[in-house]
């Protein structure tokens, strides 16, 4: 049995989750450099979480310099098992309207600035991404919206593009014309990461304005994104909290393998691996790297 342990990572507007108890607070250096804040420890009811702004307080890192690597390592020597991302998001769809909340089950990456990977020369990995969000973490969280009566989605693509400029018209056209749903500037690579460190991912995409297509509303900027966001961040608190509240103790095995996407998809040989890239990957690789129980 693996005892579940939440990671909630916040995004633009959510620093702070309201509700957590028994709250200390931990700076956790990794191999990859420092995370985005110090990790936030609590409990809401039975269940423990773990706390980190991606931007980190007072949003000091912008999408293409946060450190997503030690953000997600972080999570993982942490004991998180499972982590639940809230990311503010433009819409290119009439019906996903400002308020929203979209559980998106499919990421398009359109980043070219960023550490996408644990692996690299030296220790070779593939994980499949073909199905990046754990269906039954996604589920927990349709349920926990349901149960507090907020507007909800499920389904949905994400694009993340690299930013930190918003999308021009031409893009912005062709993003809808491609048929994805939602934009933002941070679900890639942490999703990515995320399954490379064995945890579950979900994220939360909170639509904020329709980006720049839509002849009837005013092109995106800062200040509507988050007068959205404050808008609906009880109602983003109280289902995470509901969330917590209703998490089973134990870590539900991923049906699409988020919690052993390693199986199988490291190609270095073991003799040819570089112990100072298999040092860094000491908490990503714990699993696979345990001795074989014998019978
Ligand atoms: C505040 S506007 C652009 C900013 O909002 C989104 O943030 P996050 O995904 O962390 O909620 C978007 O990705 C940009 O970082
Ligand atoms: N329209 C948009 N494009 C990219 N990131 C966003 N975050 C919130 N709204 C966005």
């Amino acid at each position: 049995m693996t005892k579940a342990i939440l990671g909630i990572i916040g995004g633009s507007g959510v620093y702070h989750l309201p509700g957590l108890e028994d709250v200390r607070e931990e700076r956790v250096s990794t191999p990859w450099g420092e995370p985005s804040d110090a990790l936030r420890f609590g409990r809401i009811g039975k269940t423990e979480a773990v706390f980190l702004p991606r931007h980190g307080r007072g949003h000091v890192f912008s999408p293409s310099g946060i450190n997503y690597r030690a953000n997600i390592d972080a999570m993982k020597r942490a004991g998180v098992t499972d982590i639940v991302s809230v990311s503010a998001c433009g819409s290119f769809k009439e019906e996903l309207y400002p308020g929203l909340f979209v559980l998106v089950d499919q990421f398009v990456d359109r980043t070219f600035s960023r550490q996408s990977s644990f692996f690299g020369n030296g220790c070779v990995a593939h994980v499949s991404m073909a199905h990046p969000v754990a269906p039954a973490l996604q589920a927990r969280v349709a349920l926990a919206a349901q149960a507090e009566s907020i507007p909800c989605l499920t389904g949905g693509t994400y694009v993340c593009m690299e930013g930190p400029q918003f999308s021009s018209l031409a893009e912005s056209r062709a993003y809808k014309a491609a048929g994805f749903d939602v934009i933002g500037m941070t679900a890639m690579p942490e999703a990515k990461l995320a399954r490379e460190a064995e945890m579950s991912y979900a994220t939360v995409a909170m639509v904020t304005d329709y980006d720049c297509w839509h002849p009837d509303h005013d092109d995106v900027d800062v200040a509507s994104v988050i007068a959205v966001v404050n808008a609906n961040a009880g109602a983003a608190a109280r289902l995470l909290a509901r969330l917590l509240h209703d998490f089973p103790a134990e870590h539900e095995p991923c049906p699409v393998g988020s919690d052993c996407a390693l199986d199988n998809a490291i190609l270095t040989a073991p003799p040819a691996r570089d112990p100072a890239l298999l040092k860094k990957l000491d908490a990503i690789m714990a699993r696979v790297n345990q001795p074989e129980k014998t019978p």
